[in-house]
């Protein structure tokens, strides 16, 4: 941008002296906003101005020389927020990139990725602001972090000892995929690369899935750093935080205080000046995509990041997603190999149980109840893996054939028991509830019977089958009261429970001392589902799941009923053979042209009758191929197609999926056709989202 050499330069003309900034706000528009200050404010300043008719505010992205709309029209800010720093270049740049990247206004980009106190007005201005969120917070003393005697620590194995050098002799810039088993002591070789950074005197940046599932995880770290730098030495930063503790501890982080940053996705939109190295733990994981507003992949932003700050990151998993192993197999990440357990234990035997032929009792089969039995009287835990919950996933007449079904949504309601003998309908996709009726409502028959089963439903039939086992159940159902999970964990690692049924939340990271068996019911439910990624979500649940066993002790077994043992994912599961999984998968993928040999966008669109989302996807298609014009060969473009469930909540769903085989094309098509979208949607009254590397079709 140029100075306009008709107008008067404001600088020289002895006019006040004005200053323009060009600020992000979170509001659904592209583009940023002008303002003007009569003294300098520099890129990164956060500063309040007013938008419409309310106070917002904004960060501070350019100062150009002059207003890209008529300089009289242009509104003076209304205060700096000066009491942080400015945010600094770096995370402008990650900021900037994920904007671009995942097509999404700056500010719907920068605002919300901030902590809420330093994003909204009313922390700053009326009564109860007291000199804003910063001078509250740091004011109000940190609660006390006892300090926790540490674990006993293990000496490294060799295999770990390996790969830790390697990590350490990392120079600059370098994904490094760290393919170890489950239970080949990833977390150990995680702790020692991350104390060389910190000897350093540099932060890291350990991310986790999902905060409440590991405590053991934090708690360890807690103890080892509390060792090495003082009980302040780690934040934590997870969606499930009060305002106040987020704020503290993205503080003390972005000020360098802290030197380990654990945390979720959000975490990866942390200032942290002194940033030596981040880790991705289970980088395989689908929480770490963000599945609304801006659709970031968190361990996508990861690589990203480390590559600007010239720092190496480090991926782990039993299971590496298809993406990163073909990356390490195209040389483009280092991989670092931990193919045995730490301890001196076997990876458990996996045993396909071909349940065609099989008289099922209840859904398990005669010998996954007796390998039940047989641990129960060893002492050990067992555990029973199903995932999905609640009673029953429907409700069914037997005289009319009449099913449950949410009113709002093209959905089955999935029976729960409550307390005793009362049962309600429960749509698990809008949340709807229901009082379970006694009699058809459509025949009036009293012939109403559950179909299939969930976990509160097999809880029952274990407890019939062994009356002394202490069974506990780990869902979301039991698990919905904050604290409640890290609760129930604890009391398993206690040794409280015998028994255990769970949904995915018990295959997560666990390290289960005495659990010998695991088995698995309805696995099949995934096999066929239209996703393409849906057998390698499949083979990696049932991998973690199954890693859960003998972990500690030799002897572990897995248990998995299925109809179809032939399934190459099955065969993989029985020999623990990842590779072998990843390369025959990749073949696939690559025949048929998916990722990751193609990049993909998603555009869905929601509306109250499904040919106006139809409609408007079928417009956008024409919209973007009249965009390519001659180049739209190197695009593919599907026909817009209703969602698998197609209504929730009285809104009915379509998509519209673009491909191709080239990153760049694809990005600079997205960057116009996403420009022209909000006027399409507007026009035909939808609403839509665009999302970048979809994870879920
Ligand atoms: N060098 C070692 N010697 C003995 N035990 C070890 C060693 N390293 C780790 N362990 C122990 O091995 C167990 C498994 O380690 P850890 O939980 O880190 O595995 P993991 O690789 O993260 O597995 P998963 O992918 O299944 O979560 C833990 O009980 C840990 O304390
Ligand atoms: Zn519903």
């Amino acid at each position: 941008m140029t100075i306009n050499e008709h107008e008067p330069d404001v600088f020289e003309a002895g006019v006040a002296t004005v200053c323009w900034l060009r600020v992000a706000l979170d509001v659904p528009l592209p583009g940023l906003f002008d303002y003007s200050s009569d003294h300098a404010v520099a890129v990164g300043t956060r500063v309040i101005v007013s938008f419409g008719r309310r106070n917002m505010v904004g960060i501070v992205v350019e100062t150009p020389h002059a207003p890209t709309i008529d300089a009289s029209r242009v509104k003076a800010i209304a205060q700096v927020l000066d009491d942080l720093p400015p945010l600094p270049a770096d995370w402008m740049r990650l900021a900037k990139f994920a904007s671009q990247y995942y097509q999404r206004p700056l500010g719907e980009v920068m605002l919300p990725a901030l902590p809420a106190g330093l994003r909204k007005v009313a922390a700053y201005q009326g009564k109860r602001a007291a000199g804003g969120p910063v001078h509250r917070i740091d004011k109000r003393a940190a609660s006390v972090v006892e300090a926790i005697a540490a674990d006993h620590i293990p000496p490294l194995n060799a295999q770990q000892a390996d790969a830790v050098r390697i990590i350490n002799e990392q120079r600059g810039h370098q994904t490094l995929l760290l393919h170890g088993v489950t239970g080949s002591g990833k977390t150990e070789v995680y702790m020692h690369a991350a104390q060389a950074v910190l000897a350093q005197g540099l932060q890291v940046l350990l991310m986790v899935p999902e905060i409440n599932l590991t405590p053991q995880l934090e708690h360890s770290l807690r103890a080892r750093l509390a060792a090495l730098a003082g009980v302040d030495a780690l934040a934590v930063l997870h969606s499930g935080l009060a305002e106040g503790e987020r704020l503290r501890a993205w503080l003390s982080v972005q000020r360098g205080h802290a030197q380990v940053l654990l945390g979720t996705r959000l975490a990866i939109f942390t200032p942290m000046p002194k940033l030596g190295l981040i880790i991705v733990d289970e980088e395989h994981d689908a929480s770490y995509k963000q599945q609304d507003g801006l659709r970031y992949s968190a361990r996508d932003l990861a690589v990203w990041r480390a590559h600007d700050r010239q720092v190496p990151v480090i991926l782990g998993s039993a299971t590496p997603s298809l993406e990163s192993w073909y990356h390490t197999e195209r040389g483009h990440y280092l991989k670092l190999s931990l193919p045995h357990r730490a301890r001196p234990v076997d990876l458990p035997v996996v045993k396909l149980v071909d349940t065609r032929r099989l008289a099922l009792q209840q859904g398990f089969s005669p010998q996954l109840l007796e390998a039940i039995g047989e641990r129960l009287d060893r002492g050990e835990q067992a555990l029973v893996f199903l995932n999905r919950r609640g009673y029953a996933p429907v409700l069914n007449c037997g005289s009319c054939g009449w099913v449950s079904q949410c009113p709002r949504c093209s959905a089955y309601t999935v029976l729960h028991r409550g307390g005793g003998r009362n049962y309600r309908l429960q749509c698990h996709h809008c949340g709807h509830q229901e009082q379970a009726p006694r009699a058809c409502p459509e025949c009036g028959d009293q012939d109403l019977h559950p179909m299939g089963r969930g976990t509160q439903r097999v809880e029952e039939h274990l407890a019939q089958w062994f009356p002394k086992a202490r069974i506990a159940r780990i869902d979301a159902d039991s698990t919905r009261l904050k604290g409640s999970a890290a609760a129930l964990f604890a009391r398993v690692h206690a040794g409280e429970f015998d028994l255990l049924v769970g949904t995915q939340m018990v295959a997560k990271g666990h390290d289960f001392a005495n659990l010998g068996l695991v088995g698995v019911l309805n696995a099949d439910a995934m096999l066929f589902a239209q996703d393409f990624r849906a057998p390698e979500r499949l083979f990696a649940q049932l991998m973690q799941v199954a890693g859960r066993a003998g972990r500690h002790v030799q002897g572990g077994q897995v248990i998995i009923q299925t109809d179809y043992p032939e399934q190459p994912v099955y065969q993989a599961l029985v020999r623990h053979d990842y590779a072998g999984f990843a390369q025959y998968s990749l073949a696939e993928r690559e025949s048929i042209g998916l990722p990751p040999y193609a990049f993909q966008a998603l555009l869905t669109a929601e509306a109250r009758e499904l040919n106006q989302a139809l409609a408007f996807l079928a417009q956008a298609r024409t919209l973007l191929q009249e965009q390519a014009g001659a180049d739209a060969s190197g695009l593919t473009l599907y026909d817009p197609v209703p969602l698998r469930v197609v209504r929730v909540a009285d809104i009915e769903r379509a998509q519209l999926l673009v491909e191709s085989r080239r990153r760049p094309v694809l990005q600079v098509f997205l960057a116009q056709w996403s420009a022209a979208l909000p006027a399409l949607a507007a026009q035909a009254r939808v609403r839509y989202q665009l999302e970048v590397d979809p994870l879920e079709i």
